[in-house]
């Protein structure tokens, strides 16, 4: 189900404004991978760019590659809203839909994709998902309520159970954790800790060591100078790009100098 994603000489653009340029960097399947890097460096705009949600922005659009497990995501046939059904992604801040229960939220990728399904395969959905999501002890009597009565962590839980709901390849996290308190942090760290082993995680993160604690390789991205476009300057395991980066400017950024 896992899959990898290799990405050639991707230039990432808001209408003729390049945000990201010259992209090359291969993301194994089974393994979270960390993005870091100063704030408008494009971490957000690039891993937009990895299930085709960054063109829903007027005027924005990429040149180079994103193969997923060799499949061209950019090809003319893909339909963007099968690839964003397989390349999930879950926001900074948790977004469940407020007028639905929390079961309905965790169907609502189901409901999109307009596949119809008996109560029972709907039942164990649901509570797969939750399981997964390590919510489902906390939630398992109150299915009907709304999923806005859920606290912040809860919340971003469900978010990551409707996610995962339809069963994606890829998991993308834009700062999963931002919003939450530190005892949630560590529940969403464990939990990504956990769906590795069924899925490719990609994460962006401000805080260092939740990249290191979460992430089994990391990509540092940086911007050459102001009003330069972002890019990788330097991706390795986790362990060695915290312990002894090849690049100074990691290093200054790992250590907190910039940024
Ligand atoms: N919708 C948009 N329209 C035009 N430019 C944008 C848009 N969103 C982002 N940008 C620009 O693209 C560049 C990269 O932004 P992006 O949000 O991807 O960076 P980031 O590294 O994720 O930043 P942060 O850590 O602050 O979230 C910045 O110069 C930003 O101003």
């Amino acid at each position: 189900m896992a899959k990898s994603i290799d990405v050639t000489d991707l230039n990432i653009y808001y209408s003729d404004f390049l945000a990201v340029q010259d992209v090359n960097i291969t993301i194994p399947a089974r393994a979270v991978t960390a993005f870091i890097g100063p704030s408008g460096c494009g971490k957000s705009t690039f891993l937009r760019s990895l299930n085709r949600m960054h063109e829903v922005i007027r005027g924005a659009h990429v040149e180079g590659k994103v193969l997923v497990d060799g499949e061209d995501l950019y090809a003319p046939e893909m339909d963007p809203v099968n690839v964003r059904r397989k390349i999930g992604m879950v926001f900074q801040r948790p977004n469940p839909f407020p007028t639905m229960s929390i079961s309905e939220n965790v169907l609502a990728g189901q409901r999109l994709n307009s596949k119809r399904m008996k109560k029972s395969e709907a039942d164990d959905i649901v509570e797969q998902s939750l399981r997964s999501a390590g919510l489902w002890a906390e939630v398992k009597d109150r299915l009907d309520r709304p999923g806005s009565g859920l606290s912040g962590g809860q919340q971003q839980r469900l978010c990551i159970a409707r996610a995962i709901a339809v069963e994606p390849e890829v998991l993308l996290m834009d700062e999963p954790c931002s919003a939450l308190d530190p005892i949630s942090t560590s529940v969403i760290e464990d939990l990504i800790h956990e769906l590795k082993t069924d899925y490719t995680i990609v994460i962006v993160t401000h805080n260092m060591q939740q990249a290191a604690r979460v992430s089994d390789q990391t990509a540092f991205f940086n911007l050459a100078g102001v009003g330069q476009p972002g890019r990788l300057v330097e991706l390795g395991p986790t362990e060695k790009m915290f312990a002894n980066p090849d690049d100074p400017a990691t290093e200054a950024y790992i250590q907190g100098r910039f940024g």
